[in-house]
């Protein structure tokens, strides 16, 4: 559905992503990890179109979509969140997931209706008379989820939606998420939190200093020896293949 293919970002003399590429499955959660300043924030907004890649092509269902501005890519089908929620503080919450509904709704009132809507699904229905600023860190991960999905996305980009959030708040949100894909929305989640990525994702890529270095399911890239040691750094691996061999033994 989704193809990112040999994508380099230089930044001036700075080599943010070199040579990448991923392929998204429609219906699939994938996940996207690496270590920080890997350039994941990078690659989602080259796939949103907030940045033209230096070199490489972004394609959606086999269309280039390249050259196109964000605006066209959420037009298509293209929806992300960012990792900084800002919602907009002086609305409240129905005002603010309407704002996303605009993209396909002319009239107020089936905007305000879709807004309705992707609130149930979030689990924000409650607080649709909130003002933004007022919601947890909870409630405004919440939010963004709901913005980005009040666009009708048929891909939707997770910046760590879960930064932040205590272990029981992500065991709630993790079903929300699941049940986004299960509704038809294809998902592409950056993750550090690796209890939802085992939970979640089919497939996972990583990415370390810009190359993507593995991919395959979230059990095998755990013990792929080079995402071992771009985490914990060289060597990093045998030590520990050492170690539990020890342990083994005793
Ligand atoms: N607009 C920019 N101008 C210059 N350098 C940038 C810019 N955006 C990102 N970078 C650099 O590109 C590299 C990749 O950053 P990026 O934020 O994509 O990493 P990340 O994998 O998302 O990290 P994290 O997990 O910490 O969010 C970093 O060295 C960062 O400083």
């Amino acid at each position: 559905m989704l193809q990112v293919k040999n994508v380099t970002m230089r930044f001036g003399g700075l080599l943010a992503i070199s040579d990448a590429s991923l392929d998204v499955r429609q219906g699939s959660i994938t996940g996207l990890i690496g270590p920080n300043g890997a350039g994941k924030t990078t690659l989602f907004a080259v796939i949103a179109g907030f940045l033209r890649p230096t070199q490489g092509q972004i394609a959606l269902f086999d269309k280039d979509i390249t050259g196109e501005e964000p605006h066209r890519r959420a037009a298509s089908g293209i929806a992300r969140t960012f990792q900084i929620v800002q919602p907009f503080a002086g609305l409240n919450v129905q005002e603010n997931i309407t704002v996303g509904a605009y993209l396909r709704h002319t009239k107020p009132a089936d905007a305000v209706e879709k807004a309705r809507e992707v609130a149930r699904q979030v689990g924000l229905e409650k607080d649709l008379d909130k003002s933004a600023s007022s919601l947890t860190v909870a409630g405004r991960k919440r939010l963004e989820l709901a913005r980005a999905l009040a666009t009708e996305p048929k891909i939707l980009l997770l910046d760590e939606v879960l930064a932040g959030l205590n272990p029981s708040e992500i065991r709630d949100i993790i079903p929300v998420i699941r049940s986004i894909r299960d509704s038809g929305v294809t998902i592409l989640m950056i993750e550090h939190v690796m209890q939802a990525v085992m939970n979640l994702c089919e497939h996972v890529y990583v990415l370390a200093q810009g190359k993507m270095i593995a991919e395959g399911t979230p059990a095998a890239v755990c013990n792929d020896q080079a995402v071992i040691e771009a985490y914990l750094g060289k060597g990093s691996a045998e030590r520990l293949a050492r170690q539990s061999q020890g342990e083994n033994h005793a």
